[in-house]
């Protein structure tokens, strides 16, 4: 299921790409205003200071530029950045090793830090508030703990489940942001930027169907570009025109509105079952074979996004903006 064109998840293809194409400063880094905005004031507050920037916690859904910030505010701050993620820091030594190895300012970046093992969590407490870290020598009645200092840095955390981080863990982090889906504006000017990149030439609208269909996801949009080059090398001279790109997407079978045969299918058992809801989330992954977690992370937020789907308190209801884009009639209500 995850080989989905238009899924936001990384795959094995996207990566070469994304490292050419990830913009290294905020003013390189499209869309996301407000938070590049604030960014910029807190970095250079902090440079001019001398001082390490606040802990920033970063989330949104995947594909957004969670990662490609983090190593924006590392580069910004003119720091070190090393990366690592939640369920990679399997014991409280391995994170005081990470942590008793930062230069004084340096970024610590932990992806996926809702997996955090609990224990883990436990010492970065402290890290993150007083910059120290407590560690027990010996064993038994004998044991004592020791308070070791640190240097300053900036703790950065991405996740995509907001909602799974601890309220300790989320009350230490000083600068709170959530990435929001781009506007098709935005998203055009991204597939152009990545155009120019690659030397690929493209004319009229082009990167704006490219963009439509890009679920408001950078990632998405790099990685359409991408299949769409491959067409119009193949189909014709490599110029990417907007029918050539609107023929490739086609082929790809993800439709204007970046919905493709799992969201058609999705909605239409909703639509045909259960009369467009409302159904609950379980009852849903049941009827079209996928996991509720799938559902919720990955497919379902861009169609609440765009308002195909409604969350109610007894479950998912399809819109009839749903219903007028399938070219669905809508049931009489009664
Ligand atoms: N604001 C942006 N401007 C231009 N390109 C962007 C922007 N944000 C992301 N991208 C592009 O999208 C790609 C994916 O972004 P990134 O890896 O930072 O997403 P993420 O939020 O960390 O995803 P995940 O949740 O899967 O870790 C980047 O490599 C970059 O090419
Ligand atoms: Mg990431």
């Amino acid at each position: 299921m995850e080989d989905r064109i238009i899924s936001a998840n990384l795959m094995m293809e996207d990566q070469a790409v994304e490292l050419s194409l990830r913009p290294r400063y905020l003013a390189e880094y499209i869309g996301q205003n407000q938070i590049k905005e604030n960014l910029k004031i807190y970095i250079e507050a902090a440079k001019m200071r001398n001082e390490a920037l606040d802990h920033v916690l970063l989330y949104g859904p995947p594909g957004l530029g969670k990662t490609t910030l983090a190593n924006i505010i590392a580069n910004e701050l003119g720091v070190n950045m090393r990366t690592t993620s939640g369920p990679a820091i399997e014991r409280p030594g391995d994170l005081a090793a990470l942590l008793t190895n930062l230069q004084e300012g340096d970024v610590l970046f932990i992806d996926e830090i809702h997996r955090l093992h609990r224990t883990v969590e436990e010492v970065l407490y402290p890290a993150m508030e007083d910059f120290a870290l407590d560690i027990m020598i010996g064993k038994g009645p004998s044991a004592r703990s020791v308070r070791l200092d640190l240097p300053p840095f900036t703790l950065v955390g991405a996740t995509t489940r907001a909602g799974l981080l601890s309220a300790p863990l989320r009350d230490r982090f000083g600068v709170v942001s959530r990435l929001e889906f781009y506007t098709i504006d935005e998203l055009s000017f991204i597939v152009s930027r990545g155009a120019d990149i690659f030397g690929i030439e493209m004319i009229g609208d082009a990167a704006e169907e490219i963009a439509l269909r890009s679920r408001g996801t950078p990632r998405i949009a790099n990685r359409l570009l991408k299949r769409v080059r491959d067409y119009a090398q193949v189909r014709g001279d490599g110029l990417i025109t907007p029918d050539i790109a609107k023929e490739a997407l086609q082929m790809l079978q993800v439709d204007p509105m970046g919905l493709d045969m799992i969201d058609h299918k999705m909605l239409k058992a909703m639509i045909t079952s259960f009369r467009g809801g409302p159904v609950g989330l379980d009852t849903i992954a049941a009827t079209i074979g996928e996991e509720s977690q799938t559902i919720e992370d990955v497919y379902e937020p861009y169609l609440l996004q765009i308002g195909y789907l409604q969350r109610t308190p007894r479950g998912r209801m399809v819109t009839a903006a749903a219903y007028q884009h399938l070219g669905l009639p809508m049931p009489e209500t009664n």
